[in-house]
């Protein structure tokens, strides 16, 4: 088999998708998500310029091939921009390959490990009696573990927190990149540590034991304050606390370690191996969130969980909605498989977003559930993408309430 063609399908139903098409002689195509929020037009311009005249002539088979030609071939290695313009290649690639097999994709990876995926929903509120009563709801919709956000008195905006309207399906509708230039957020870590924990002290009164319960600090605290949140968390007994400082310096999780037992997730801004090494390798973490479409793909994200096993590092990838359903159907067979699965983050996406993206996996009674069409599962209506063309938005920025200094968002 050879590549015969390959083009990039920019859409925004909704908000922006970045999507690889390639075609082969023998008529089988498919797809790979490179979706980067905020930056999408970087990852096109890589891929239409610089991939996809080197992808032409070869073996769709040689994944692996593949994947060394474009990292090596570069010179200029990782970074989000190279390493999602590599996932839409392999995503693609390992779609061909399981249609070319006549397999769902998860049977290629090595068979079914679980009978289904355990999902977390996001309940959240402008305050704590908001978030309760959406976290009773996704409660009622059968999810076994929740993340829950709340807004922070004295503070306008801040990260995860919808403005209040709601979509068909009943999900709160949230957007982080809702401008054409960046919205402002502002911050008080004072504040915040004082309110976070009373939001799962009400959850745990409200829903009891038997939920698993997460947060995302969104890379907003500095070790010393992240390792009190873990503390004051520690009788809630949460699921996992996300990224609770920035995690360019690994080295920075070994005081939070050393003062909480509250478990900790980083990884949804990782792109390779190398950002997470020493916080696996050192037991830093409980749970590795890269994904899919960030981290180089299927063949790379394989290394990553490999790695995170011998360490008893778990899964917990990334799910926002700027991962587009191409995404979500590749690391469903992905979980399908990975034999140290932890869980899988789930947003809905809109109703225009899953028409445009036509897919096989279905959610049931706290479980997304990957299908069993040949491929990853995933299709794109190219008439109905043609409807929404690319809108520029950007994420928010941050700044200090009391300053205004710029902070981590
Ligand atoms: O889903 C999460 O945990 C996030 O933190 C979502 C991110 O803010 C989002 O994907 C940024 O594009
Ligand atoms: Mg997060």
């Amino acid at each position: 088999m050879k590549i015969t063609d390959a083009k990039v399908i920019i859409c925004s139903p909704g908000r922006n998708f970045v999507t690889l098409k390639i075609y082969t002689d023998e008529g089988l195509t498919g797809i790979g998500d490179a979706t980067l929020n905020g930056r999408e037009l970087a990852v096109a311009s890589y891929l239409t310029d610089h991939v996809i005249p080197c992808l032409i002539g070869r073996d769709p088979h040689q994944i692996e091939d593949i994947w060394q030609y474009l990292y090596r071939g570069a010179y200029w290695r990782r970074g989000p921009v190279t390493m999602s313009a590599i996932a839409g290649v392999d995503t693609a690639l390992w779609d061909i390959k399981a249609k070319a097999a006549n397999m769902p994709l998860y049977q290629l990876l090595g068979g079914r490990s679980r009978s289904g995926i355990m999902v977390y929903g996001h309940a959240n509120g402008r305050d704590i009696e908001e978030a309760t009563d959406e976290a009773l709801r996704y409660s009622e919709m059968g999810f076994k573990a929740i993340r829950a956000q709340a807004g922070v008195p004295g503070l306008k905006k801040v990260y995860g927190v919808s403005s209040g309207a709601q979509m068909a399906s009943g999900a709160k509708f949230y957007e982080p990149a809702d401008s054409s230039l960046p919205s402002e957020h502002d911050w008080s870590t004072e504040r915040y540590l004082d309110h976070a924990p009373r939001l799962f002290e009400k959850l745990r009164e409200t829903l009891g034991w038997d939920h698993h319960l997460l947060h995302d600090v969104h890379h907003r605290l500095t070790p010393i304050e992240a390792a009190r949140l873990g503390k004051s968390l520690e009788p809630c007994r949460l699921f996992w606390m996300e990224d609770p400082t920035p995690a360019e310096n690994q080295e920075a999780f070994r005081l939070i370690r050393q003062h909480t037992v509250t478990p900790i997730a980083v990884g949804e801004v990782f792109n390779s191996i190398w950002d997470c090494k020493d916080l696996i390798q050192n037991q830093y973490i409980d749970y590795i969130r890269a994904t899919v479409v960030h981290a180089g793909g299927i063949t790379h994200l394989r290394r990553i969980a490999d790695l995170a096993a011998i360490y008893q590092v778990r899964t917990g990838s990334h799910g926002a909605t700027d991962l587009s359903p191409v995404c979500m159907g590749a690391a469903l067979h992905f979980d399908t498989w990975v034999p140290n699965f932890g869980i899988q983050e789930y947003m809905h996406h809109t109703d225009e977003t899953d028409a445009v993206f036509p897919h096989d996996y279905s959610f049931r009674d706290g479980f997304l559930y990957a299908g069993e069409k040949p491929g990853h599962g995933v299709d794109i209506d190219e008439k109905l993408a043609e409807k929404y063309p690319y809108r520029r938005a950007y994420l928010p920025v941050n700044r200090l309430a009391h300053d205004g200094t710029l902070t981590n968002w």
